[in-house]
């Protein structure tokens, strides 16, 4: 066996999904979980000045979603031609721009600036989003993409909390039930649930 080491905050977010399938996979990992406060220390051994990082006998992966379709093919769980492939990027794709549209308001300074922006995409760009996803899991069988379980699945429900915290939205599943689907697919897998149960919780 390769020497694995996964390397991210104390957190879920972007690494959550890469231990799943490392889990998945039946690798065995060091599972490194760096405090904010001494990630400047460690910040130039990464390969952009970001975790997460991924470490296989020496060789630096890094760049999140890049990792996690790197896993996804190792075991299985990508497309079988570049035409599925393309639907899996998709979906991250979109699912990135979800995150990173509520991420550019947290950064914004000026709070009632903050608030006012917030207010605009809780009210046109994330429930369109929203509901893009929801059509794409009925369409899917409750899955991201393939009508099956890919490494996409995995990304989606590592970020999950995240998503809700940036979202503001605790409630996420309860409004949009087929959200619990791909969820209920990817923790009751027996190795991932096995790792989740005996990892450090994090909120999000
Ligand atoms: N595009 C990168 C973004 C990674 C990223 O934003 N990492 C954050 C934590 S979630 C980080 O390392 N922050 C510390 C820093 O930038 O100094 C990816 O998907 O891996």
């Amino acid at each position: 066996m390769p020497k694995v080491s996964f390397y991210y905050f104390q957190l879920k977010s972007l690494g959550e999904s890469q231990r799943m399938l490392l889990a998945y996979g039946g690798q065995e990992f060091e599972d490194i979980r760096i405090e904010f406060e001494k990630f400047s220390e460690f910040k130039p051994e990464t390969p952009f000045g970001q975790l997460p990082m991924l470490v296989i006998d020496g060789k630096k992966y890094a760049q999140s979603s890049a990792i996690a379709r790197y896993l996804g093919r190792k075991y299985g769980l990508a497309g079988k031609d570049i035409e599925e492939d393309f639907e899996i990027d998709q979906v991250i794709d979109l699912l990135t721009d979800v995150r990173l549209s509520g991420l550019a308001v947290i950064h914004e300074k000026d709070e009632a600036l903050r608030s006012k922006k917030f207010s605009e995409l809780a009210e046109t760009k994330f429930p369109f989003y929203l509901q893009k996803f929801d059509e794409i899991l009925t369409k899917n069988n409750g899955f991201l993409a393939l009508g099956r379980l890919t490494w996409a699945d995995f990304v989606f429900v590592g970020v999950f909390d995240y998503l809700k915290m940036l979202l503001q939205m605790p409630d996420l599943e309860e409004k949009y039930p087929i959200f619990k689907k791909p969820i209920e697919a990817v923790v009751n897998i027996p190795k991932v649930k096995a790792f989740i149960d005996s990892a450090p919780k994090s909120e999000i």
